[in-house]
């Protein structure tokens, strides 16, 4: 029988981005300890409430190591503790992050006008997030190639055999923080093709293998376009999460997919793309060594568990 532990009797928020969903968890003071099991049996879709992710809405004063946050960022006021399905940590979640922002602002935790913006504390630093109408767009930080020289020399930096493709494929690592393997395909009948199952023989495999696991995004280059007097790049994506297993929308993963295929183009490659995934689009914006994803978040339901 599922057992919802510390959090049975509690009223949940859920909400998406792009269609990536998340069970937001109010505790503002701090005062919830969330087991893995805990998090696995709210986010089942059979079980429980069912979600990507789970998202406890702390205040960063709350929290063993917000001193240290709140000493670099006093600012930072709210922390978002992201969690996998699975009850594993990631360091970030792109997606989220807006929805968990979109959240604050609808409780009236924070006052957010048009083309204001808050910072929030994640496992990945502190993250500001500006709101724009009713979309958001949240400056990601830096990112890197962890395999650059590699990459530079022959365009990957691992091989990923993926279960439904004729045979392994060249991926690119990049850290946005959280660690993607990006793998360009031909078409979209390729895309289609590919298994993206997590667990048991049909998983894909990684050569070398990725020590703190990967989020695996593939991806088919769409072209350029021309765009109020600019050159916007286009990729359809779809994405298989560390801790997850396929979503319809991963924010890391698009920013991790639009680098890739930037860095494959080389110089001359636009800055701003379009990324196209099964749950809707969203924007990425590459400035130098950091990234800048634009997206919508909505909330969807409050849900009371039971005892
Ligand atoms: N869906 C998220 C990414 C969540 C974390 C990821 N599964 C990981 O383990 O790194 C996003 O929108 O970025």
């Amino acid at each position: 029988m599922t057992s919802f532990g510390v959090l049975a009797g509690r009223t949940l928020v859920t909400g998406h981005g792009t269609e990536n969903d998340f069970v937001l968890v109010p505790d503002p003071d701090g005062e919830l300890t969330i087991t893995p099991s805990e998090v696995a049996a709210v986010c089942d879709r059979h079980a429980g409430v069912g979600g990507d992710g789970l998202i406890r809405v702390v205040r960063s004063g709350a929290l063993t190591a917000g001193a240290d946050l709140l000493a670099e960022h006093p600012d930072a006021e709210w922390f978002m503790d992201y969690r996998n399905a699975d009850g594993s940590y990631a360091e970030m979640c792109g997606n989220g992050v807006r929805v968990f922002v979109h959240y604050l602002r609808t409780a009236g935790l924070i006052d957010l006008d048009d083309g204001g913006s808050v910072v929030v504390g994640t496992r990945g630093g502190a993250r500001r997030v500006t709101r724009e109408g009713e979309q958001y767009t949240a400056d990601m930080g830096r990112w890197w190639l962890p395999g650059a020289e590699q990459a530079a020399a022959q365009g990957h930096d691992v091989v990923v055999d993926i279960p439904g493709l004729d045979g392994p494929r060249g991926g690119l690592r990049i850290a946005v923080p959280n660690p993607h393997v990006v793998v360009a395909l031909p078409d979209e009948a390729s895309l289609a093709a590919a298994h993206l199952i997590l667990d048991g023989a049909s998983q894909p495999t990684y050569e070398p293998v990725p020590p703190e696991g990967t989020n695996l995004e593939l991806v088919v280059p769409l072209g350029e376009n021309v765009d109020d007097g600019s050159v916007v790049g286009a990729v359809r994506m779809r994405v298989l999460e560390r801790g997850v297993g396929e979503t319809r929308s991963c924010g890391t993963g698009t920013c991790a997919a639009a680098l890739a295929v930037r860095t494959w183009g080389g110089a001359g490659s636009p800055d701003t793309w379009r990324v196209l995934v099964p749950g809707g689009e969203v924007r990425v914006r590459v400035d130098g060594d950091r990234v800048l994803l634009t997206g919508s978040a909505e909330l969807t339901a409050d849900v009371v568990l039971r005892d």
